[in-house]
């Protein structure tokens, strides 16, 4: 049976998303239903979906409430080719600026607002970016996994990085070399991740680091979707991964120039061993009502 909706459009750094408020987890978000609403010619046209569900009506969502019992909002994330993914850094910005301008929640200056996710739950606060988020722990995969991609001329060996969802980050030497990839097609990856990989090409700032600031670029071919104009969590692992490439007196802090903007990252330690934040813009650009068959 078709459904009338109401929807909002955001992004962060060009990575767009429609926003659906379904709080008591009764819309069936089909896979046919997210690629219509992705579509860029036949629908509403995004990188992604987001659902606005409360952690107590999904299934997912118990293990948000468990880890955080104030997690009351869970951010149910799909891909736009219907997959389902485990988190989003760019997503999660603008799922806090639906979720309290909309007033389904309360975010003060200074206050902190936990989000459940399929990763576990991660911290919001707003910034003067926009909004920071706690990502987390994270962990560098074993293995150094050979990368193709259309117009490189030679395969690269790529560093995984897990950060609630899997990344390969692969060295360019160069700007020119960057902006010659042809992302258009699958970048190639052997051997091949089991649940696949959103795979991050980095060229570093010249000079790396500026003021204590490490500085690179990036772009990004991502698992369920293509080429993006922007992956926060592709931001914090190609930082993550040109930290270690760079050994031990590379900072903590960094700048990553993406193809719609900029977000910082910064690694710091907490209580459980080192998290890593993201720091970026989240916009909402507009609402409408759809129809879904
Ligand atoms: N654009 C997102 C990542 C979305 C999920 C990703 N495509 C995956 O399948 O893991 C971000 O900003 O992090």
């Amino acid at each position: 049976m078709a459904i009338t909706l109401r929807f909002s459009k955001g992004h962060g750094t060009g990575n767009d998303f429609v926003l659906i408020a379904d709080p008591e987890g009764q819309l069936e978000l089909t896979p046919e239903r997210v690629r219509a609403l992705c579509n860029r010619h036949f629908g509403i046209g995004a990188d992604g979906v987001i659902r606005a569900v409360r952690s107590a009506n999904l299934a997912d969502g118990a293990a948000a409430l468990a880890e955080d019992p104030a997690a009351e909002w869970f951010m149910d994330y799909y891909n736009a080719d219907g997959s389902v993914a485990e988190m989003c850094g760019n997503g999660i910005r603008v799922y806090a600026e639906f979720l309290t301008r909309s007033r389904l929640a309360l975010l003060p200056p200074g206050d902190t607002l936990p989000i459940g996710t399929r990763a576990g739950v991660r911290d919001v606060q707003r910034s003067t970016l926009g909004y920071q988020v706690d990502m987390g722990r994270w962990q560098l995969e074993g293995g150094e996994p050979l990368v193709n991609a259309r117009e490189l001329r030679v395969a690269r060996p790529g560093l995984g990085v897990n950060v609630g969802n899997p990344h390969v980050v692969v060295a360019l030497s160069d700007d020119a070399e960057l902006d010659a990839l042809d992302l258009s097609y699958v970048p190639v990856l052997d051997p091949e991740p089991v649940d696949g990989a959103n795979v991050e090409f980095v060229v570093p700032g010249d000079p790396l680091v500026k003021d204590g600031i490490g500085r690179i670029r990036m772009r990004v071919h991502e698992r369920g979707v293509g080429e993006t104009l922007s992956c926060g969590t592709g931001t914090v692992a190609a930082a993550l991964a040109t930290r270690h490439w760079a050994g031990e007196r590379a900072p903590s802090d960094w700048r990553v120039i993406v193809a719609g903007g900029e977000v910082t990252v910064r690694m710091f330690p907490a209580e459980d061993g080192e998290h890593v934040a993201l720091n970026g813009p989240a916009e909402l650009v507009f609402d409408g009502e759809l129809t879904l068959a």
